[in-house]
């Protein structure tokens, strides 16, 4: 049976500014790392074992990551957490890659497949001063709707099959051997996650919302299929 931790990164500086953020690669704020913190107390408390680490490529999920794994040393099982840069680019065999000991370490994977989806013109803008704009149904659909894409930005649809190919590809191969996995992503990567975990229809993923720094972790069997789910509150 593997462990699959879902955490949304803490409260960023623009979750602050009720601002649509996607990629820009905006810090946690003071309360969002307390919060990371909180789920690392967390995870901790559950008695999980974290064996591998993946995030986005964004600096608020991989804050969260680190701070989730070296706040408790239980969490991290002693090991020490290392970033593995590689894993977009095959082909990147860096002078700079650190070589240690494997036993002893802790894989973190950043990727842009769990990058929080692309909100296109809308990034960088007050939310509420764009409902005021547009109105709350089409800033609704906009944020909530499964196919349709925000100005020059991505669908959920979009964002779910970057996800998808890549829980089957990289993160998948973990589930079968039976190990731990700590995620550390964003409001839509993870609903995308969720949508396949809970297999949830187009029309019942607008409902799913994630609480900034709340883990959510799955019990699977090592086909992948889900045994239970316990949100860490
Ligand atoms: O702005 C964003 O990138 C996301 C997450 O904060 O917002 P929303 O909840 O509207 O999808």
């Amino acid at each position: 049976m593997s462990k699959l931790i879902l955490t949304r990164h803490g409260y960023s500086l623009w979750n602050a500014a009720n601002k649509f953020t996607g990629w820009v690669d905006v810090p946690l704020s003071e309360r969002g790392r307390a919060e990371a913190m909180i789920a690392a107390c967390k995870i901790d408390d559950e008695q999980i074992k974290v064996d591998v680490c993946f995030t986005s490529l964004l600096i608020r999920a991989i804050e969260t990551a680190i701070i989730c794994l070296t706040e408790c040393e239980g969490v991290r099982n002693g090991k020490i957490p290392i970033i593995q840069h590689d894993i977009d680019d095959p082909d990147w065999h860096g002078w700079n890659k650190y070589e240690g000991n494997p036993a002893e370490e802790l894989p973190i994977f950043p990727t842009s497949a769990l990058d929080e989806r692309y909100y296109g013109e809308l990034q960088g803008l007050n939310k509420a001063d764009t409902i005021a704009k547009f109105g709350a149904a089409q800033v609704k659909e906009w944020r909530r709707s499964y196919y349709t894409r925000p100005p020059g930005g991505e669908s959920l649809e979009d964002t779910v099959k970057r996800v998808f190919i890549f829980y089957e590809s990289r993160i998948f191969p973990y589930i079968e051997h039976g190990n731990n996995i700590l995620i550390a992503a964003h409001g839509n990567s993870l609903r995308s996650l969720i949508m396949k975990l809970d297999n949830l229809t187009p029309e019942e993923v607008p409902s799913v919302e994630l609480i900034t720094g709340i883990p959510v972790v799955y019990n699977l069997d090592e086909k992948g299929n889900v045994l239970s789910k316990k949100i860490l509150t």
